[in-house]
This record gives structure tokens, sequence and C-alpha cells, in this order.
């Protein structure tokens, strides 16, 4: 069954907003378990705009479901891994002015630079996830990678969902099937929600992982947390 993985950048965004300890980054994560979330996920961008290197090192003392740490691999986030020893690194193409992750990589491209970071991410025992857009042409290098899985980047998904689903999730059907086939583990995130949620896991039930934080911290504020996290739970079943 497809886990729920509870991305909670937006969380220290509320937090840093006022400079100080509240909402607490470290009391959400342990809250987030408690109320069913299978996984945590951080994205500590170079700016630090949200997820501090700080709230890394204090949540993995912890967080006692699967860490998650999604970066662009340059070496402070590859020496922050290594310390760290997540149960997975999500290796995203994101440049440091990127407003939010908004495609995956070339691995035709950068294939050699990916085998690398993965090999020593391996050596520190982290399962490597590498972004990816639904393009089976990308699939291939990003299995001689040496990666474990892929994140299927699912914003373009995301945003043709309400106009026509079944064109939505054609490429991610077809890059799914042939990663797998490839000894690839699938991973999905990004713009991910309540209503698109199902659909995709229905249609790709080879899906590992599902990593949620905007929409989810989002519907938070309506539902609580604790409903929230058990609403999109009920999406994977
Ligand atoms: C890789 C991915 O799709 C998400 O982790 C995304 O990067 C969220 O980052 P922000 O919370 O900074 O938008
Ligand atoms: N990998 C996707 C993620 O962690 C959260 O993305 P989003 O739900 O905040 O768009």
């Amino acid at each position: 069954m497809t886990r729920l993985s509870v991305n909670i950048n937006k969380v220290a965004t509320l937090r840093n907003a006022r400079g100080a300890n509240n909402p607490d980054v470290v009391k959400v994560a342990k809250d987030c378990e408690v109320f069913g979330a299978q996984g945590i996920t951080v994205h500590p961008r170079p700016d630090e705009r949200h997820i501090r290197h700080s709230d890394v090192l204090e949540l993995s003392k912890v967080v006692t479901t699967e860490f998650n740490i999604e970066g662009y691999p340059d070496r402070r986030f590859i020496d922050l891994v290594k310390t760290v020893k997540p149960a997975q690194a999500t290796l995203v193409p994101d440049p440091p002015e990127a407003i939010t992750s908004n495609t995956g990589w070339d691995t035709l491209k950068h294939q050699a630079f990916l085998a690398e970071v993965s090999a020593e991410l391996h050596t520190a025992g982290v399962r490597v996830s590498i972004f990816l857009n639904p393009d089976v042409k990308l699939v291939d290098a990003a299995a001689k990678s040496g990666a474990d899985r892929i994140e299927l980047y699912t914003e373009p998904y995301a945003t043709h969902y309400h106009s026509n689903r079944e064109k939505a999730i054609a490429s991610y059907i077809e890059t799914a099937k042939l990663a797998k086939s490839a000894g690839l583990g699938i991973n999905a995130g990004h713009d991910l929600d309540l209503h698109n949620l199902a659909y995709l896991v229905q249609q790709i039930p080879a899906i590992d992982e599902v990593s949620i934080g905007h929409a989810l911290i989002c519907d938070a504020l309506y539902y609580g947390l604790e409903n929230t996290i058990q609403m999109y739970l009920r999406q994977l079943t």
C-alpha cells in the first residue's frame, strides 16, 4: 500500500514568520507520526527559507517513521544527509533561487553526477530517490544512475487533473511501468491534494510513497492536523 510522508516545510515557514519557535517543528513532526503519518519529509533549501539545517538535525533525533530529506545535492546537502543518515534522500535539481521544485532531473545529461552522489549516499546506508518528470526517455538513465527510486514530479498531473484526468495521468502510468521493470521503486509528490490523490494511487498502485506538504498543511488550517492526516490516509486505501 502507498505510504504517506508528510512534508512539514510550511510548518517551518509559519514558525519563521515570527522568529520564535511557534509552531514547534519537532513537536509537529512527532504529532504527525502519532496521527498516522508513515514518514516525515523536509526540504532544507540553501536559503533556509523554511526548514533549517538545524531543524534536520533535531528532527533526526525524534522521527521514528521514515525520514526523507529532499534537496539539491551540493556538498552541504550531501554532508548533512551523511551526518543524519535518514531512510531516504530525494535529489532534486532545484536552483537556489527556485520558488519551489518545478522540474525533475535530466537524467540523460546528469547520469554520471547522479551516480556519483548515489554511490556516496549509499556508503552512508541512505536510500536514494531522484525527482523525475513523467518521461519514459529518462528512465533508463535514472536506473543506470544507481538510484533506488524515482519520485514522479506530479505538478503537471495536478494542474491538468480537473480538466482531463485520464490524459493527465497517462505519462505517469507509462513512466512508472517502465521504472518498475527497470527495478526502480516509485515515489510521487508535488501539488498532490485531497482531490487528485486517490485517482493517482488507484491508477498506479505500484507507488511506494507519496510526499505531501503544501495542500495538507493548508487543509489542516480548516480540518485540524490529526483529521487532515486521517483524510489523506483514507485516500490511499
Ligand atoms: C520536491 C518537492 O516537490 C517538494 O519538496 C517541494 O520542493 C516543496 O518545496 P517547498 O515547500 O519549498 O515549495
Ligand atoms: N516531494 C513532494 C513534497 O515533499 C511535497 O510537495 P508539496 O505537497 O508541498 O507540493
